[in-house]
């Protein structure tokens, strides 16, 4: 029989350790069908590994696999379930290293400085990890993200209870610049043939400086560049911060610095800097000789701090105390353990995060360990005005109604690093006075932009042919599922302009008879479908890349609860398939209860929802008629384990994630030995589902019995492969089923 491959990505935390569960049974499944599933490791700690091959022993290597994958996506028949990974901020990344270098791993330490070549050559390293270091490789198509029918139906039918009523005398909002930013000054062009471009420094003082060397471009790209002056950035962190005192709110901020890994941490070091002004200033010679970077957080002061003789640290620190004193509320992230939004870089990412303000009713946590009312500071108006359209729909009508609310799926510019999120290497910090400009091969100025010391640069690129592509999905999308389709694109943008030129062209070039596809500004965009929302209408949002991210948590979380459950399809441009599962991120917060009480609460769902289509395009490409039916009966499997309500509960000693396995895998047995179209899966199925009927009541209490007590997996960011999977798989009954089939 040939055998068609499926790769399941390994990867972190929750996700990582439900695949421990979940990848036995789907191999077990689908072995009869001739579709064989192969795991690939995306993990932080298995990218690190395999970034210094030569400084570890020959049985402590692994293979590139992220490469690999990347150029797996560039073929045809390519079929790949992602599962989110870490996009790992700095201190994240330092964690991980620390951890493996217990583990007896001879990794270097992440330079914070790079005086010698070698610390420039290990940061060159490690710069391919940070970040968001996976997506963009694996992204060679656009994105098509929606919550599948029976998810919808079924969270009307069950409303979620997470959504809080918003007070009736909110002050909460959102708040932006109003010049200085990214919005304010960005310029754009369309490329008219392939060509090369620099990015170069010119100094008022007349010196002018390569930043990137060669930039080559195709015919149909659109380039912009943009930047953000870090005067008018901090003199807005210092006016949010005193509105905020003023009005007794709390004070926010959420940024993408995961994503924006260049661009975001020094906008996010800028806030703690502001607030933390006085008590920097103050021991400015002994901040510096520490090493401390406020780009890492709080959390890096606070353990630099310990470095210093007892009286010196209680001198700062009470100086640091003071500034809560003198200072705005911050809102926390752990009001127990003393958490603020200012800890880490990665605490805050604004696609997650501005959808759970809202759901809160506006509020956030404070230190008093309720919630309150609150400024969430989004600097960058690019996007930051969508949020406060919903802020303002709250204020006015209340909370949204899971019941009735209507759904927004998203197709989404995605590929080949499309938009702000593939500007990393082209991001940069302005050396001094001058301009930062685009220059063509010949010595023309293209796009030039006027930069003080410290400002950041952003320079982004969206090719034409993924631009065709999204048009084209779009057109799809909103046939099939016959609701208005509407592009949100902002005139007074200058990359937007660009795009609308071509939306509009491609559009002329699609059959759109009978459909209604708008194009609208962000504000009337997001007023159009919150308004349809509430009618309990469902409307398509077509956004660039950024929005794509931002509007796939928000409205899933509102509508869902959470953005887990999403179909999330990204149709590769050669004709691959990459499946990822949910719309969220690796739920850190799960491994922390799994680890103190053995509850395990993430929710599989998205990885069930990927699978469909996923063997359904093993069938399409390869005719194999097992994968279609497999699709079909693990379609069914996931309505009946939906209707039953088998999703892991939130509390210790309920069914967590493993009996949520347990159950899915019942219910497609059962699927399967009543198919009537392929009797030598439906003989083989039947006995299974007949096995594990019998032996519900001892597989869930074996399951239960593995509760209640701290686990031990012997790492967080690398855990132990046996541990783990001991933990993951403590149904001796169970187990044995699966392995025999
Ligand atoms: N595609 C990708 O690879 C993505 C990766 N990330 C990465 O994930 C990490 C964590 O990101 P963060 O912003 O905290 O977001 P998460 O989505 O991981 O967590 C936010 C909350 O969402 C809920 N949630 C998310 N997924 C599930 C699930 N499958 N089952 C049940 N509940 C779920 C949980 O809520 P509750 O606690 O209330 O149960 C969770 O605490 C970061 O390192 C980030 O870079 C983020 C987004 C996408
Ligand atoms: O890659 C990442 O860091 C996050 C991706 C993400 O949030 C998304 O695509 O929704
Ligand atoms: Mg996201």
């Amino acid at each position: 029989m040939t055998t068609h491959t499926i790769i399941y990505t390994e990867v972190d935390e929750a996700p990582a350790l439900a695949t421990y569960s979940l990848l036995p049974i789907l191999q077990a499944y689908t072995a009869m069908s001739g579709v064989t599933i192969e795991k690939k490791d995306i993990s932080l700690a298995g990218r690190i590994i395999a970034a210094f091959p030569e400084r570890l022993k020959p049985e402590q290597c692994q293979s590139d696999d992220l490469t690999e994958l990347g150029q797996l996506c560039l073929l045809p028949h390519t079929n790949i379930i992602k599962l989110p990974n870490i996009s790992a901020s700095i201190p994240q990344l330092k964690d991980a290293i620390t951890e493996l270098q217990g583990q007896g791993y001879d990794i270097p330490d992440y330079p914070d400085d790079t005086i010698s070549e070698a610390d420039k050559e290990v940061q060159a390293r490690y710069s391919k990890v940070l970040g968001s270091a996976v997506n963009p490789v694996l992204r060679e198509g656009n994105s098509d993200r929606r919550a599948p029918a029976a998810v919808k139906r079924f969270g009307q039918k069950n409303p979620h209870r997470l959504m809080k009523p918003w007070p009736s005398d909110s002050k909460s909002r959102v708040a932006h610049m109003d010049n200085g930013d990214f919005y304010g000054s960005e310029k754009s062009m369309t490329f008219d043939k392939d060509c090369r471009v620099r990015i170069e420094f010119a100094g008022a003082d007349g010196q002018t400086q390569v930043l990137k060397k060669e930039l080559p471009l195709l015919a149909g790209e659109v380039v912009d560049t943009a930047v953000m002056n870090v005067a008018k950035l901090r003199a807005f962190f210092a006016t949010e911060m005193a509105a905020a005192k003023k009005e007794g709110l709390l004070f926010s901020l959420h940024l993408k610095a995961t994503m924006m890994k260049i661009s975001d941490p020094i906008m996010f070091g800028h806030c703690v800097s502001v607030y933390y002004e006085d008590a920097l200033t103050r021991h400015a010679e002994v901040m510096k000789g520490l090493g401390i970077n406020v780009n890492n957080g709080f959390a890096d002061i606070e353990a630099r701090l310990e470095k210093l003789p007892e009286a010196q640290k209680e001198a700062i620190k009470s100086d640091i105390t003071a500034c809560y004193g003198k200072n705005c509320r911050l809102a926390m992230v752990d009001s127990r353990h003393g958490i603020t939004n200012l800890h880490v870089p990665n605490n805050i990412i604004v696609d997650a995060s501005m959808p759970v303000f809202i759901r809160d009713g506006g509020r956030m946590w404070g230190t008093d360990d309720e919630l309150h009312d609150t400024i969430a500071a989004i600097p960058d108006r690019c996007y930051a005005t969508i949020y406060q359209e919903v802020v303002k729909d709250c204020q006015k009508n209340g909370a949204f109604d899971p019941a009735t609310m209507g759904s927004v799926a998203n197709v989404g510019l995605m590929a080949q690093k499309a938009e702000e999120y593939g500007s990393h290497d082209k991001t940069f910090v302005a050396p001094g006075q001058g301009s930062i400009r685009l220059v063509s091969e010949d010595g023309n100025v293209l796009l030039e932009q006027a930069v003080e010391t410290g400002d950041i640069f952003r320079c982004c690129q969206t090719k034409d042919e993924p631009i065709k592509d999204w048009v084209k999905l779009a057109v799809n999308r909103a046939r099939e599922a016959g609701t208005p389709a509407i592009f949100w694109l902002d005139e007074k943008r200058a990359h937007d302009r660009e795009l609308m030129a071509k939306v509009e062209k491609y559009l002329s070039e699609q059959d759109t008879t009978g459909l209604d596809i708008r194009i609208m500004g962000l504000v009337e965009a997001m007023g159009f479908s919150l308004e349809r929302i509430r009618k309990g209408e469902d409307t398509i949002s077509v956004t660039g890349n950024v929005l794509r991210d931002y509007l796939t948590d928000l409205f899933p979380i509102l509508e869902i609860g959470t953005s887990a459950k999403m179909l999330s399809i990204v149709p590769l441009m050669n004709g691959g398939g990459l499946f990822e599962t949910g719309a969220g991120g690796s739920a850190p917060k799960h491994v922390e209860q799994f680890l103190r009480e053995g509850h395990l609460r993430w929710d599989s769902l998205g990885e069930f929802c990927a699978l469909v289509p996923s063997f359904e395009h093993i069938y399409k490409t390869f005719g194999n008629e097992k994968a279609r039916l497999i699709a079909k009966t693990l379609d069914q499997a996931i309505g009946k384990f939906l209707e039953k309500g088998k999703s892991p509960s939130r509390k210790v000693g309920e069914l967590d994630t493993r009996g949520s396995h347990f159950y899915l895998a019942l219910y497609w047995a059962e699927s399967l030995a009543a198919q009537t179209e392929d009797s030598e899966l439906a003989g083989r199925f039947a006995g299974v589902a007949k096995d594990l009927l019998e032996n519900e009541g001892k597989i869930v209490a074996e399951l239960k019995a593995a509760q209640g007590s701290p686990m031990d997996i012997g790492g967080y960011f690398h855990p132990d492969k046996e541990k783990t999977a001991a933990a993951m798989r403590p149904s001796a009954t169970l187990n044995a089923i699966v392995d025999a089939i």
